[in-house]
């Protein structure tokens, strides 16, 4: 009785702390989860820190450790991995970045970082390649929209640095500061030079594009400003097929997390209707998993949608897309041959609208796994199960000692 395949589903950011608006439950608690309970119930429970204790993971870093790769030694910043998800492809030598459109009112203070969680922004982004131009600058550019909010832009050109600080101050009601160099290489100054010309020249290309007027029009907050952060290079992944002998995919609408499927070899399946969001098809999504499973050994499905509304400090959305994920999830009841996996990739909390380093919930379900006595999937009840306490590098050996994959260590 061994699975031969696996199937990981990470909840973006669905764990949580106690919210008020929910009588002080997590909304996984409060949301009414048939589903996810009964894989609990049907599985081995635990909590996992998905980087470390106390250490709060972004989404880059903490799925580079649910794949197994440590981010300490892997992760070279966000901005490659972003812009491989939105098809940029980056070569040696090319400076990544993760961008936002972003709103700033008349006196030059931002007002939105993701200008309304604005959607369908390709026109915006084609004008910037249309229009904006470095190259008295010795550098070329590559620009790409992504779900939502979301862009990467990579730079080329000779002598570019990538230690160069973030316009984006992570915060709303103050303006941009400058991209600076962090170093005195002039690699760097070139870099923090070519960004905040890039900035300057896009901001006026946005400022009178006609999908912001009529935006303005419609009281919807204008794509005017691009927040641009997370600069690297590209790292070096080994591939995921040589490192476990695993084939696999990756069913994402968040560039970010189809970036680093594709950076350590995962097919990326595109599926129509998943928006990243809470409004996405996810029943699309769920079926394209199960196809993947039918000729692949290993998918990674993501789900966004909840860490989204954890941003944007809304429990009451929270807890009722749980419900619409649960429901979705339904047919991975009968999965056969298959361990399932189901966790949150950090924790982001709707009291504080950003991630946090509490440990979130993880389930693994499949032939062959010890059932525990927890029945619950959410953060408090999974604490009581058999798998205890984790840390997201921790998963991939556990998966594949479960399906017979595993090395002995020693004779
Ligand atoms: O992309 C996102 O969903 C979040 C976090 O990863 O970024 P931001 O806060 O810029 O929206
Ligand atoms: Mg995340």
């Amino acid at each position: 009785m061994i699975a031969h395949k696996v199937l990981f589903v990470v909840l973006d950011g669905v764990s949580d702390r106690p919210c008020d608006a929910l009588n002080g439950l997590t909304p996984l608690e409060a949301a009414k989860t048939p589903v996810l309970d009964r894989i609990a119930a049907e599985g081995i429970c635990g909590i996992m820190d998905s980087v470390a204790p106390g250490i709060r993971p972004g989404s880059d870093t903490s799925h580079l450790a649910l794949l197994g790769y440590p981010p300490q030694e892997y992760y070279t910043g966000r901005g490659p991995l972003e812009a491989e998800g939105t098809g940029i492809h980056m070569t040696a030598g090319m400076i990544g970045f993760r961008c936002n459109f972003a709103t700033v009112d008349e006196n030059g203070l931002i007002t939105d970082r993701r200008a309304g969680r604005i959607s369908g922004t390709a026109p915006l982004a084609e004008a910037i390649r249309e229009e904006v131009d470095l190259s008295a600058l010795g550098v070329e550019f590559r620009f790409e929209s992504g779900a939502g909010h979301r862009a990467a832009l990579a730079l080329s050109g000779v002598g570019l640095g990538d230690k160069v600080s973030s316009n984006d101050p992570k915060k709303e009601g103050v303006k941009p500061p400058a991209v600076k160099p962090c170093t005195d290489d002039p690699a760097d100054k070139k870099t923090a030079e070519a960004c905040n010309e890039f900035i300057r020249q896009s901001s006026k290309v946005l400022y009178d594009h006609p999908l912001n007027i009529k935006r303005m029009e419609e009281g919807l907050p204008p794509a005017n400003l691009l927040l641009i952060r997370g600069a690297g290079k590209m790292g070096k992944f080994p591939q995921f097929s040589e490192r476990y002998g695993l084939s696999g995919s990756v069913i994402s609408a968040a560039t970010l997390i189809t970036g680093i499927g594709k950076v350590v070899g995962l097919e990326h399946i595109p599926v129509p209707g998943t928006t990243g969001s809470v409004n996405s098809d996810l029943n699309a999504k769920v079926k394209a998993a199960l196809g993947e499973l039918e000729r692949k050994d290993f998918v990674l499905m993501n789900i966004k949608g909840a860490d989204e509304a954890g941003h944007d400090g809304k429990g009451i959305q929270k807890r009722d897309f749980i419900e619409v994920i649960d429901a979705a999830l339904e047919p991975l009841l009968d999965l056969p041959d298959t361990l399932l996996v189901i966790c949150a990739d950090h924790s982001t909390p709707c009291s504080i609208k950003d991630h946090s380093a509490d440990p979130v919930p993880v389930v693994i379900r499949g032939p062959g796994v010890r059932v525990d006595r927890n029945t619950r999937f959410d953060e408090i009840s999974c604490a009581e199960g058999g798998l205890h306490r984790i840390r997201g590098l921790d998963l991939m050996p556990i998966v594949l000692d479960l399906i017979n994959k595993s090395h002995k260590y020693g004779a």
